[in-house]
């Protein structure tokens, strides 16, 4: 496999010469050493965006054709499936499992905007004007700039470029500098399905380099960005120099309503799914339990008593359930919420602490942690961790439910648990969030749009509005019989 970027068509190193060491966060050895891309590698590479999207023919290639080579990535990633997987999760630290399941979303994220690209013909429309014709057309926005996180590090990519390929629109992407493999590679299956030179361009480097640059640049059209709420700020006020648009998918602190009529088993279960799952990297974590009055202790406790019996340690060990945290720095952040919650006076009951087997020392775990006695207004209940931390409140009735939830900045997703459907319908309707699930926690997939209200972004990425965000809207009006106005 390459490791370099991709500029104009050409696998090429850094023009500093710099490169980036690539550990593995289950035991810190090195994995990959990268080039290390600054502003002059990133300004390259949308300057070969822009040539080609200029005058390249990829946004005049016929919707039919780019789709099938959209699809034709889907297939590759497919065949190749196994080296991606085993390289996520030796970049993440998540399991191998996830991993595979990662792989099997993201071609299904091609395979759905392969197929969609062709779907949107236009649209005539009934012009008040006489002897005229009016339609709306869907076209390419232009050069898009793409800055992806460490977490998902393939999937958030996918959500990305499988759209503004399918769209017509040429793109530079910058992944995680921590996390930059599979996204080498899948640059390597877009070239092999036939993708034109200087459509899709890699950059990598840090974000205060070579993401900025995308962000700032008059030459981009469009900035992409999913990550953190305070660099998604720093992206927006770049991206106002030329008023570019912007699609921002942020930070979340998504809570987990639970009834008392809720099947308890299934949704003591998926509580735990939630929260726990990647070790709580995941922007929808279900890391905010808001558990009703009358179930509360024993909801509790049935959740402690299984939050023990977590097994962490190498993704590739089927008997993993939990990988470590993607690296020492994110690790002490996650700690120091540990003694931020205990300052504040909720109940720390399990974890807290770094785990003391042996074979766990090298990597940067963290033992599954639970805060009961919370209050809304706690900072761990209203920051975003990113860890394996859960924080319970208790609520009494329906409205206190609903008030206890929607007070975050945040709005990405949320959930309700209830055997009474009318209720969770009432619930869904007064949550301000992107997705509510319903007696569920976590599906998403391509047909459906993902993003947040409030702090947690701006736009949608997957289902047709995913394809949306990366096209401008065209209204094509034709006279078919001018004549002089004599008006001057
Ligand atoms: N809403 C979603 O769908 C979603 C999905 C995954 C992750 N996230 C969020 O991502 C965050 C975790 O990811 P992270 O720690 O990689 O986030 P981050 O904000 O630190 O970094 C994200 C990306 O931004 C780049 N970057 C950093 N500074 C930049 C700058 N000044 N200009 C442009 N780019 C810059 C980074 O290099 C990286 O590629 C969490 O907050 C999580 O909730 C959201
Ligand atoms: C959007 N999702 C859930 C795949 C990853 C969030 O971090």
């Amino acid at each position: 496999m390459n490791k370099k970027m991709y500029i104009n068509g050409q696998w090429v190193t850094a023009t500093s010469g710099q490169t980036r060491t690539i550990i593995n966060p289950f035991n810190q050895e090195q994995i990959a050493e990268v080039p290390e891309g600054d502003e002059t590698d990133a300004q390259s590479a949308v300057d070969a965006a822009r040539n080609a999207f200029d005058h390249g023919e990829w946004r005049h290639t016929p919707a039919t054709e780019r789709g099938k080579l959209v699809s034709k990535v889907a297939e590759l990633i497919e065949r190749d499936q196994q080296e991606l997987a085993e390289l996520e999760t030796l970049d993440s630290g998540k399991t191998l499992t996830e991993s595979l399941d990662d792989m099997s979303d993201i071609a299904e994220v091609f395979r759905y905007y392969g197929g969609l690209a062709d779907k949107d013909g236009g649209e005539m429309i009934e012009s008040p004007l006489p002897d005229s014709r009016s339609k709306v057309v869907r076209e390419p926005v232009g050069v898009c700039g793409q800055i992806t996180p460490w977490n998902y590090p393939l999937l958030q990519a996918s959500w990305k470029l499988a759209p503004a390929l399918a769209a017509g629109n040429t793109l530079v992407i910058k992944p995680s500098e921590i996390t930059p493999l599979t996204t080498i590679k899948v640059t390597e299956l877009i070239e092999e399905a036939g993708v034109p030179k200087g459509v899709a361009n890699l950059v990598l480097g840090s974000g205060a380099k070579t993401g900025q640059l995308l962000a700032e640049s008059h030459s981009v059209d469009l900035i992409s960005f999913t990550g953190g709420v305070e660099t998604g700020r720093k992206v927006m006020t770049a991206a106002s120099g030329n008023f570019k648009k912007i699609a921002l998918e942020l930070g979340g602190k998504n809570p987990n309503i639970v009834f008392a009529d809720a099947d308890f088993e299934t949704a003591v279960d998926q509580a735990l799914n939630a929260v726990f799952f990647h070790a709580g990297q995941v922007c929808s974590a279900g890391a905010r339990l808001l558990v009703q009055d009358s179930i509360h202790d024993e909801f509790v406790e049935a959740l402690v008593e299984r939050t023990k019996q977590i097994k962490l340690g190498n993704g590739f060990d089927d008997s993993t359930q939990s990988g470590p945290l993607i690296s020492k720095e994110h690790l002490e952040k996650v700690e120091s919420y540990v003694d931020i919650g205990v300052k504040e006076g909720a109940n720390l009951i399990v974890g807290g602490k770094r785990p003391e087997a042996e074979e766990l020392q090298s990597g940067f775990f963290f033992e599954p942690t639970i805060f009961t006695n919370c209050e809304t207004s706690m900072q761990i209940v209203q920051e975003e961790t990113f860890g394996p931390l859960l924080t319970i409140e208790r609520f009494s009735t329906e409205q206190q439910a609903v008030q206890l939830a929607n007070d975050s900045k945040y709005g990405l997703a949320g959930a309700v648990w209830t055997t009474d459907i009318r209720k969770a319908e009432r619930v869904s309707s007064e949550l301000r969030m992107g997705t509510v699930w319903i007696n569920d926690f976590h599906p998403y997939f391509a047909q459906a749009p993902w993003g947040g209200y409030k702090s947690s972004g701006i736009g949608r990425e997957l289902g047709k509005q995913g394809l949306e965000e990366y096209t401008e809207v065209k209204h094509v009006f034709e006279n078919t019989n001018p004549a002089p106005l004599n008006w001057f």
